[in-house]
């Protein structure tokens, strides 16, 4: 099945006003682009709007990097889904490694939050991925299939989910695993996808993330089953983002 690649930029916590100039750069890049790949920069909540409105009509989609499960009420510091709607975002990370571990998010918590962005009518990016000491322990396909079971909300479908696999031992370190590990487990979650979905699970878009960079990115992008990226510092520039874009 032919799925359009997704690459996804998550500028985490960086970026300024200033960074506007950069986004401006990468919609110039992406009209560039073949059809066959989708852009999307998950910027800080702070400049959501202001990257929404001035990638409207782009190529460049605009998520954000977390979502509280509720729409509204006394939850001070957090933002709805229905916020970031509002803010102008069409996607949402949620579940990513460094919450797993910095706020210690548990599945469930990312299932609500999953739920809630999706019961927005936003695409629900979820992330899952395994530490170092569990795959060296052999336990990196039951971890991440634990992952999904908990994670995953009812309802979820190809048009409203994308799961990002992260190896936590890959983000920012430089090192990815090899393809043959990475098409494992992305064979691995598809597996998993059509058995928790059904028919919608072959649509879903599974994304490589860990280290991603122009010069891995043609042989991590054409491994079976990858259907796209989840870039942390490469996508903070135009000049390191759009290279990977033009690897699809
Ligand atoms: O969400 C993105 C990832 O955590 C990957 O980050 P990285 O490309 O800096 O390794």
């Amino acid at each position: 099945m032919t799925r359009t690649k997704l690459i996804a930029g998550n500028w985490k916590m960086n970026g300024l006003a200033a960074s506007t100039a950069e986004l401006d750069k990468i919609i110039a890049g992406a009209k560039e682009l073949p059809s066959r790949v989708e852009l999307l920069i998950c910027p800080p909540f702070t400049l959501i709007d202001r990257f929404a409105d001035r990638a409207e009509r782009s190529r460049v989609a605009v998520g954000a990097q977390d979502a509280h499960p509720k729409a509204s009420g006394a939850h001070t510091g957090c933002v709805s889904a229905a916020m970031l709607k509002d803010a102008g975002a069409t996607h949402v990370i949620v579940g990513h490694s460094e919450r797993r571990t910095d706020q210690k998010e548990t599945d469930a918590e990312v299932n609500a939050k999953a739920a809630a962005v999706i019961g927005e009518g936003l695409i629900a990016i979820v992330c899952v991925g395994e530490t170092e000491a569990e795959r060296d322990a052999g336990r990196a396909l039951d971890v991440v299939g634990t992952q999904l079971a908990g994670s995953l909300p009812a309802g979820s479908t190809a048009a409203n989910l994308v799961v990002a696999y992260e190896p936590v031992w890959a983000i920012g370190t430089g090192r990815t695993p090899s393809t043959a590990d990475v098409a494992e487990m992305h064979a691995h979650i598809r597996t998993r996808l059509r058995d928790q979905l059904g028919a919608e699970g072959e649509g879903v878009r599974i994304l490589y993330g860990g280290s991603v960079k122009a010069s891995n990115a043609a042989e991590l992008l054409a491994v079976a089953d990858v259907d796209g990226a989840l870039v942390g510092g490469a996508s903070l520039t135009a000049e390191q983002f759009l290279p990977i874009a033009q690897a699809v």
